[in-house]
């Protein structure tokens, strides 16, 4: 069995591969056969999705379907400058830009998202002003559209990407277990599948992890009972905790994650682990929300030190990673709505009113179901209660009204505090002073 990652040996290559998401695909093709015909209706779409579920791969089997160059970058990787530098750079070495691919190219943008704080906010601007003068395709990729700037979504298609069903994640799972060349009960793959919680790419490290470690000495199927997810290696899962911290703001995965974890690494070392990692991610005033809450854990862990009290562990571990991931830097946009929408809020009053639809706003804004976004609001109810900046950030992501601020303890006014700021952070990167050709 090849040791190369499965993720990548067997990435989709045609949009039969791709499991699920067909709404999605059937939109994101229609977007690129007006492109091919010269009449594109936005020059731009933005992927938008959780994580693992086959947003990349569905730009990279695009460019091939309709014979595109790819070029790919990081959001983050790049300050403004320096994607104007290498765009600029590109185009100018490369010529024509039709290098016998039908004279198109697509560049796909990767964690248009994770732009993050003042320094990034050129980087964002970038972005907006190559969409608006490009003649190319272009795909950005996202987990949270709101981690974007306004530029980005108004210049953008949105096309969604969702957790495939678990039946869905079986069969992408059957597909590497066959190219590989082993056998499997369908209720292991379905027991993995059911683990992953709609995340392909976890479910095919999973499968790939156990296959390697029960097809030994004669064994050639795999079962339901070699399926013991609990066996996987500690440190894989610190880093996918982490990963989940920084990266993304999917808290399904996140709770899971920690949930696998708890038994095997102790609030104390968990706390040192964000503590370490925390200045490779973010610096200067980025670093003020999350170190603040791991002050909060360290507190605690305090406390349980002094009085013995072992039942505050478990609040020491969710200021290190919930507190942590809510209050990350965030820059978020207003979205308009209706006066309708207003109408319908305002009479919400009754609490199971507000309840339900404050569930709906977490289930959406943070990509988790309706159960776990219930799971959610006393964490909510905790930060809303403390810390004000994270709850004015939290209120516009969600776009809470004022009664719902209400609910989770925060001041109502801040449902329309940042609103203004917020405008003004859009218009700078209208504004801001980027200079660039077609790429
Ligand atoms: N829907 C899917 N069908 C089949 N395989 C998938 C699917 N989604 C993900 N995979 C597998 O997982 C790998 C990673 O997927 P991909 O990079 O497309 O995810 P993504 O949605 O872009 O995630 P991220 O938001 O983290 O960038 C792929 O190479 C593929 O092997």
């Amino acid at each position: 069995m090849s040791k190369e990652k499965w993720v990548e040996k067997y990435r989709p290559e045609s949009f039969e591969e791709i499991s699920g998401n067909s709404k999605a695909v059937k939109k994101f093709v229609k977007w690129a056969k007006k492109w091919r015909e010269g009449t594109p209706s936005k020059k731009a779409v933005r992927l938008v999705g959780p994580p693992g579920v086959g947003k990349t791969t569905a730009a990279y089997v695009l460019a091939g379907e309709f014979g595109w160059e790819v070029m790919e970058m990081n959001a983050s990787d790049e300050r403004a400058k320096d994607i104007v530098e290498r765009l600029a750079g590109t185009a100018s070495s490369s010529g024509t830009l039709s290098m016998g691919t039908g004279g198109r190219r697509l560049l796909v943008i990767d964690e248009a998202d994770n732009l993050h704080g003042n320094a990034d906010r050129g980087g964002k601007a970038a972005i907006t002003k190559i969409i608006k003068g490009s003649s190319q395709p272009i795909v950005l990729i996202a987990n949270d559209e709101y981690g974007m700037s306004g530029g980005m979504r108004r210049n953008t298609m949105k096309i969604e990407f969702k957790h495939p069903r678990q039946g869905e994640v079986v069969k992408a799972l059957q597909r590497v277990q066959r190219r590989e060349g082993f056998k499997a009960y369908k209720n292991a793959l379905r027991e993995i599948a059911r683990n992953a919680d709609g995340d392909v790419r976890g479910a095919i490290n999973d499968l790939q992890s156990i296959a390697e470690s029960k097809l030994v000495g004669g064994q050639d199927v795999l079962r339901k009972d070699d399926v013991d997810l609990g066996d996987r290696n500690r440190e894989e899962n610190i880093w996918k905790l982490l990963n989940s911290v920084f990266r993304n703001d999917d808290f399904s995965k996140l709770l899971r994650v920690k949930r696998d974890l708890d038994s095997d690494i102790t609030p104390d070392d968990l706390l040192h682990w964000v503590d370490s990692n925390l200045p490779k991610k973010y610096d200067g005033e980025d670093l003020v929300g999350p170190t603040r809450y791991l002050g909060r854990a360290a507190v605690y862990l305090g406390r349980v030190s002094t009085s013995g009290n072992y039942s505050l562990w478990s609040y020491a571990s969710e200021m290190s990673t919930l507190g942590v991931c809510v209050n990350k830097p965030f820059q978020s946009a207003p979205q308009y709505r209706g006066p309708e929408m207003f109408s319908m809020l305002s009479k919400a009053r009754s609490v199971r009113n507000k309840q339900n639809s404050l569930t709906r706003k977490i289930s959406d804004g943070y990509f988790v179901s309706e159960d776990m976004a219930v799971e959610m609001i006393p964490y909510l109810k905790l930060i809303f209660s403390s810390d004000e900046e994270q709850a004015v950030r939290i209120a516009h992501r969600l776009r809470l009204s004022e009664d719902e601020v209400g609910y989770l303890g925060g001041d109502p006014e801040i449902a329309d505090k940042e609103i203004k700021e917020v405008r003004e952070i859009d218009e700078d990167e209208d504004e801001a002073q980027v200079s660039l050709g077609d790429f």
